[in-house]
């Protein structure tokens, strides 16, 4: 039986946690607590503070934006110990200190910064991440290339009768941005495909120096070539990146740190696959922008080159039929402001896989947050 809610005490935990969060060591419970905490924010939260935060959303990315262009957070992080007057971080970033000000007062309202004194800022987690490069430059893309594609998506979704916008174009993202270029996808950093399988064991038994061991189809800058040859440098077996012409192109001229023994190919995945009996045909990120009979036929045009040891490995998010996790779920939106295209379950993977005559083998989930997934496919 679950003892009975002792208020008062809990609250008291939970400010002894944010006095000092560091103590959380336990990654499973962290998690537990912060979502667990999320969802109690919004459960107890009164109707007013609903309106912002629904209505408001998009302050707080604007902002960031801000905070990282003016070089705000960057200084915090330079020095993660120490305490910044308002006077001190004006002069280091040159924005102007009354408008400094207001943007810290803004940024300690959000646990953006943290702010120990009446006149002192400090780095805290969210400052860390939006004040390194890498998690700075990722959410500029989000405001500038994503954002008007996504605040297009409710006039996209209208003139199309709200119909799902399989494959559609001009879409959300056009719209947004008032062009016909194509978008492109991007990833942070996160957990791989390397992490639930293993090449080594299941899939480069008995290979030889001509046996193509990794065929990243349709892998852009060659990120997971790379990340392959890294991660088994013991392996012998070719690795080779497949794209499109102009893709082709940039990767030779301005190749990644550490493209080294990986061949790079022109091919066109609606043709047939040139590379035969490649040991893992993989696809990331790539089918989610593609509509339903253009999935099939891609995943046709490489059966027709497979060997009975051949897998395709399908690495994409897959959602959960209930309980989606909410970056999964915005994901989804993303694709669909980006390529009228949508993120899809297991049942819908498998109808897919199925529809090209092929077989799911196996299907392994890499992340929570995001339901990132590798669906093995296979002959049999
Ligand atoms: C979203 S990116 C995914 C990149 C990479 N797999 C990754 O995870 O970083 C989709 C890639 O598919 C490529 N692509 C699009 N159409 C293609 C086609 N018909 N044949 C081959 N590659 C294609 C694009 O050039 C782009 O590099």
């Amino acid at each position: 039986m679950v003892a009975p809610i002792q208020h008062e005490a809990l609250a008291e935990h939970i400010e002894a946690i944010l006095r000092n969060p560091e103590a959380m060591k336990d990654e499973r419970l962290r998690r537990r607590l912060s979502e667990g905490g999320r969802k109690l924010g919004i459960t107890l939260e009164d109707s007013g503070a609903t309106l912002r935060r629904v209505g408001y959303a998009h302050f707080q990315s604007a902002l960031a934006r801000t905070g990282i262009e003016a070089g705000v957070f960057a200084v915090l992080e330079a020095e993660l110990d120490r305490q910044f007057t308002n006077g001190e971080l004006a002069e280091k970033t040159g924005v102007d200190p009354k408008l400094s000000k207001r943007l810290l007062r803004y940024f300690q309202s959000q646990d953006i910064v943290s702010q120990p004194s009446v006149d002192g800022y400090r780095t805290n987690n969210v400052t860390r991440v939006l004040g390194s490069s890498g998690y700075g430059t990722s959410l500029l893309f989000f405001v500038k290339v994503m954002a008007p594609a996504v605040m297009a998506i409710p006039d996209f979704l209208k003139k199309q009768g709200y119909k799902d916008p399989n494959g559609v174009t001009p879409g959300a993202f056009h719209l947004g941005h008032r062009t016909d270029m194509h978008p492109f996808a991007w990833r942070e950093g996160r957990p791989s495909v390397f992490d639930v399988v293993d090449f080594e064991n299941d899939l480069a038994r008995g290979a030889t120096s001509s046996t193509p061991l990794f065929v990243d189809v349709g892998g852009a800058t060659g990120s997971q070539c790379v990340a392959f040859r890294r991660r088994y440098s013991n392996l012998v077996g070719r690795v080779i990146l497949q794209d499109v012409p102009q893709v082709v192109e940039q990767v030779m001229a301005h190749p990644l740190d550490g493209f080294e023994n990986i061949e790079v190919e022109a091919q066109n995945f609606l043709t047939p696959e040139t590379v035969k009996g490649g040991r893992a045909y993989y696809f990331r990120n790539v089918l989610h922008e593609w509509p339903d009979e253009k999935v099939v036929e891609i995943l046709v045009n490489v059966k027709t080159s497979m060997a009975d040891e051949s897998v395709i490995l399908i690495d994409e998010a897959v959602l959960s039929e209930r309980g989606c996790p909410w970056r999964a779920a915005q994901q989804d939106m993303e694709i669909l402001a980006a390529f009228s295209a949508y993120e899809r379950t297991e049942a819908e993977w498998r109808s897919l896989v199925e529809d090209a005559g092929l077989m799911v083998r196996d299907v392994r989930k890499y992340t929570e947050e995001y339901e990132d997934t590798v669906i093995v496919v296979g002959l049999t």
